[in-house]
Parts: structure tokens; sequence; C-alpha cells
């Protein structure tokens, strides 16, 4: 009998009869249930291009991010099947709930101090790529084309320049080539910093280093005509928080950029937080332009061989350059 609710309505959502999902939902229907297929009516309507009926099962309480047994969500089904209504009232929840739950960001961050634990354990270097001791990958070779990106953006005025996480030294490079007044880098693991000292980077004449967590050191710092901001380890909150200092890294004029690697997993999930991010930047009195940049050439299958998570699946990359709003009038 229950299981019969639930069917009708997947149906209804399915179908788009709204007056039907309304009163099947009065009766007690489950919002949240997954049919044999692994969808919920959320999924089936968005798929299907009803916004009415999107818009009713999230108000009764269908989760924005339930995904599919292919990682999809509801606005993933709306967005490849081109249901701009459906899609921007999915878009607009799931903004809406990362405001206030930031769930995707702090779901992988409930066991503890990530960060700490990174910093503390050891890491390996090869041609290719930095990897932690559970064989994630902290930066990867074939990220070398969108550093450059990053650099141009971040060293078009010239100037001074900070760099948040050393990495593979891939953005760095690309600053150098820019010969910036002075270049700052902070970085946190005691072995990458090692491996700058062992490989020059102590002497160039422009470089400053500065070794410790950026949280740490923000009283040894000054403020930059162009900033980057790649870490590993950290999540949402921490770059969130990374933000609230720009006022007073950022000089007038200043161009902000960071990795934009937010749910990178999935499409529709990282363009909740392409909004989010911009909308907070937004109120911090900073504007962001995304400039894609097709990546899918980049990668290769054979690229994720042995790294354990795919922390990039995404055929486009959105570049962020971010601008005090006053400087962009
Ligand atoms: C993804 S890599 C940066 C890659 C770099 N953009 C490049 O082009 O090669 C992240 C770096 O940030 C460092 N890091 C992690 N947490 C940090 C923190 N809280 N403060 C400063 N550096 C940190 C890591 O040790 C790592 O070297």
């Amino acid at each position: 009998m229950e299981e019969n609710k639930q069917e009708s309505l997947r149906e209804a959502a399915r179908d788009g009869d709204l007056g039907r999902v309304k009163s099947l939902i009065a009766s007690g229907a489950d919002v949240t249930y997954f049919d044999g297929e692994g969808l919920t009516p959320l999924m089936h309507a968005a798929r299907n291009g009803y916004p009415e009926v999107v818009k009713m099962l999230l108000d009764s309480g269908a989760p924005w991010n339930a995904l599919s047994p292919s990682n999809l969500s509801a606005g993933d089904f709306a967005m490849e099947n081109g249901h701009q209504s459906a899609f921007d009232i999915l878009l607009n929840a799931g903004i809406q709930a990362e405001l206030i739950l930031g769930t995707i960001a702090r779901k992988d961050n409930a066991d503890g101090k990530p960060n700490r634990d990174y910093l503390e354990d050891r890491v390996t270097f090869s041609e290719d790529k930095v990897m932690d001791t559970k064989s994630k990958a902290v930066m990867m070779a074939w990220e070398r084309p969108l550093m450059e990106a990053h650099a141009k953006a971040i060293c078009s005025r010239g100037g001074h320049i900070l760099n948040v996480g050393f990495g593979m030294g891939l953005v760095d490079t690309a600053i150098q080539q820019y010969a910036p007044v002075s270049h700052t880098i902070i970085e946190a693991h005691p072995e990458v910093y090692d491996r700058m000292l062992r490989t020059g980077w102590g002497e160039k004449e422009n470089v400053k280093i500065v070794f410790g967590r950026w949280q740490d050191v923000l009283s040894q710092l000054e403020s930059y005509d162009g900033i980057f901001f790649d870490t590993y380890g950290e999540y949402y909150e921490d770059m969130r928080e990374f933000h609230q200092y720009l006022p007073r890294l950022l000089k007038p004029g200043g161009i902000y950029s960071f990795f934009n690697g937010l749910c990178g997993g999935n499409p529709f999930f990282h363009v909740v937080y392409c909004q989010l991010v911009a909308l907070e930047l937004e109120n911090l009195g900073y504007s962001t332009q995304l400039i894609p940049l097709p990546v899918k050439e980049c990668l290769g299958e054979e690229t994720w061989e042995g790294v354990k998570h795919k922390y990039w699946q995404l055929d486009t990359y959105y570049l962020p350059v971010c601008q005090s709003i006053d400087d962009a009038d």
C-alpha cells in the first residue's frame, strides 16, 4: 500500500501532474523515495521539465542534492535535458541550502582536521604529481595550462604577487615569467617546503617564502596586486575564511583568483558552488568573472592511474577572476 503511494508519486512527478503530486504528498507519500531505477520523484520531474512539480517537491522536503546510481542529481537531469525553469528552481534551492547548511562542503569534513592530518603526513613527488599517503593527488601536472592561465590573470597588473600553496610550483613557475616586483609564496607542508628550498626557490631574488599555514602567517603578509589561492586538505569554509581577509590583502585594483575545483565531480553541484562563491565574494565587495577553459584534452583515462580520488571530471574549467566592485565599475 505504502509502496503504491510512492510509485504513484513517482508517476505523477514524471507526468507533471501537479494536482496529483499535491494530493499524494498531503496523504503522506514520501518525497525522498528512490524507485527501482534509483531515481527520486524530484529527478523525474526535473528530467521531464515540470518546474511547478519541482518546486512543490522541494517545498515538501525533497532533497535537492540526492544522487542517482550514476551520480546525477535532479539539477543534472534538468541541465542535460535543457529544462531551464526547472534548472533555475533547483539552482536556487541548492544555493539557499548550501548558504545555510553547507552540506556538500561539510560532508567529508566530519572526521576532525583533515588539513592538519595531511600536513603531518608524508607526501611523494613524481614527474606528474604530488601524492599523499592515502593515494590522493595533492597536485597533478595536467593542471599546468590552468595554472598558467591563473598566473596570467593575477599578474596582469604586475607589482606584488601572493600565492598560497606551492604544490608542484606550476603556478609559481608561471608567475615568475611575469617578473613581478615581489612574489610571496605561502607553503605549509614541511616536505613541500624542503623541496622548494632544494630546487632553488629560496634563492630567487624576488621570491619570499613564508613557511606555515596561511591561517597562522597572516601577520607576516602585506598587500598585493595579485593573489592566488590553492591549498589542499581544506574545505570550502577555509576558502570562505580566506576571503574575509581579501579587503586587507588585495590592493585597490588588484586581481584575486583561486583554484576552482569546487565539486569538480558533478556538473550541477559545480554550478551551485560557482554561483555560491560569486555571491559570497559579491557580499564582500568583489565581482567574479568565470572564464571558461576547455580541459577535456588535458585529461585522459591514464591521467588518473594510481590516483584514488578523481577530483575533476568536467569538460570545462571556469577560471575565476575577481576584483573589487569599485574597480570593475
Ligand atoms: C594543490 S597544491 C597547490 C598547487 C599549485 N597551485 C601548483 O601550481 O603547483 C596545494 C598546496 O597547498 C599546501 N597547503 C595545504 N594547506 C595549506 C595551508 N593551510 N596553508 C598553506 N599551504 C597549504 C599543500 O601542502 C600543497 O603544497
